[in-house]
């Protein structure tokens, strides 16, 4: 009770600096990234040196804002022991998971059908039926719950059949650049035995269902031999995956009582056994950085990703990373955005909820603006944006 009524203070404390713009304080609770917390909040201090101005929650950059946010509610926690490893948002991720479960169920299923039959597949149908699962896995992007501020964003409707209506919702659409680079490692396997694809993972719940459903995909077509996941060290915008969601959402697929969908949560299991699947935890995706200062910040990260021949970013956080969430023109080339953060060559899978998108073709940014004043912001729609060697 003691500990419960310290976390609720700290917490209320943090809502009452937030919501009257109070400066933005340092991290004070031990903590693997606590160091690199607060040189990054001196170095917002530096950016308004020549002002008397401190950083502050109205004003500082939103991206760094509002993961100090997150960052502050895991400090309440680990100061209030022994309720230190609380995870705040498990309960709504696990009722997203329960509340998509139709959805979960028809996807595993149409996972299983699809293995029966992948050796009869040419390499057209093939390439379509890795689309199909790229398209779920971004629309299963919508289902997060900081876009909803926790409220329910569950995997209603039978995902499979709404992806010919959605289709005209994804603006940038690279997936034939994904489909050439796999198809080619798999075509000199001999030589190159080892074709590694990293998925940086997004929410749990739905969302990743749908990102282990298009990694068995991978590896029982035989397009990848390994994939590793890289999720989140602390509970982060609510929904996003942390290892405990990971093995908890295997678990839980694995223990339904349907047949078919119980084989998936089985052989996801071995996959992990067999190190098929490698899961890595990292404390640099839960930081304030933009990706083009993980070289720096973090090298062995960095060093990591360079291992893989594709690495896949989830959702809208990762794209505001990848491009430092600045106002870039609407035309502006992704490579560009980037900034020099190149490891792999590598894939956004998002659904746009951030007013920043760079890489369209002229005028189409204003098109939609005109059409649709929202659409940066809805998570209606959705891009696959690559770059890479092409
Ligand atoms: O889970 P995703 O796709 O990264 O979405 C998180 C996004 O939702 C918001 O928290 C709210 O719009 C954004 O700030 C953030 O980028
Ligand atoms: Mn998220």
């Amino acid at each position: 009770m003691e500990a419960e009524k310290k976390a609720i203070s700290l917490l209320s404390k943090l809502r009452n600096e937030s919501q009257t713009d109070k400066p933005i304080i340092p991290f004070v609770e031990k903590f693997a990234d606590t160091d690199i917390w607060n040189q990054y909040l001196e170095y917002q201090q530096s950016l308004l040196n020549d002002t008397d101005e401190k950083p502050r929650w109205f004003y500082s950059p939103w991206l760094f804002v509002e993961c100090y946010a997150y960052r502050r509610i895991h400090e309440a926690v680990i100061q209030s022991p022994p309720i230190d490893d609380f995870d705040v948002f498990k309960e709504a991720k696990e009722q997203n998971f329960f509340e998509s479960l139709e959805s979960i169920t028809a996807l595993c299923i149409h996972l299983q059908e699809l293995m029966t039959t992948i050796e009869d597949l040419e390499e057209n149908q093939l390439k379509n039926e890795f689309f199909k699962l790229l398209q779920i896995s971004l629309w299963g992007n919508k289902c997060d719950l900081s876009l909803s501020g926790g409220e329910t964003s569950s995997q209603k409707t039978n995902i499979i059949n709404t992806l010919e209506d959605l289709k005209p919702f994804i603006l940038v659409n690279d997936m034939e650049h994904l489909w050439s680079l796999l198809s080619n490692c798999k075509k000199t396997r001999e030589k190159v035995s080892v074709t590694r694809v990293d998925i940086v993972l997004d929410n749990s719940g739905f969302e990743l269902v749908t990102d282990l459903v298009l990694a068995d995909f991978l590896l029982f077509s035989n397009l990848a031999t390994e994939i590793h996941f890289y999720g989140k060290m602390i509970p982060w915008f609510v929904s996003d995956t942390t290892i405990h969601d990971f093995n908890w959402v295997i678990e839980q697929v694995k223990h339904c009582d349907h047949k078919w969908v119980s084989k998936c949560g089985v052989d996801w299991e071995n996959y992990v056994k067999m190190g098929k699947w490698v899961y890595h935890d990292h404390i640099f995706w839960t930081g304030p950085h933009e990706f083009c200062a993980m070289f720096h910040v973090a090298p062995d990260l960095y060093a990591e990703l360079q291992k893989a021949h594709l690495i896949l970013f989830k959702g809208d956080l990762n794209y505001r990373k990848l491009t430092g969430d600045r106002k870039w023109e609407f035309t502006v080339p992704f490579h560009r955005a980037l900034n020099g953060f190149h490891p792999a060559p590598l894939c956004s899978i998002r659904t746009l909820k951030a007013e920043i998108q760079v890489g369209l073709r002229p005028g189409q940014g204003e098109q939609l603006t005109a059409s649709e004043p929202n659409w940066l912001t809805t998570g209606k729609y959705g891009i696959f944006q690559f770059d890479g060697p092409l």
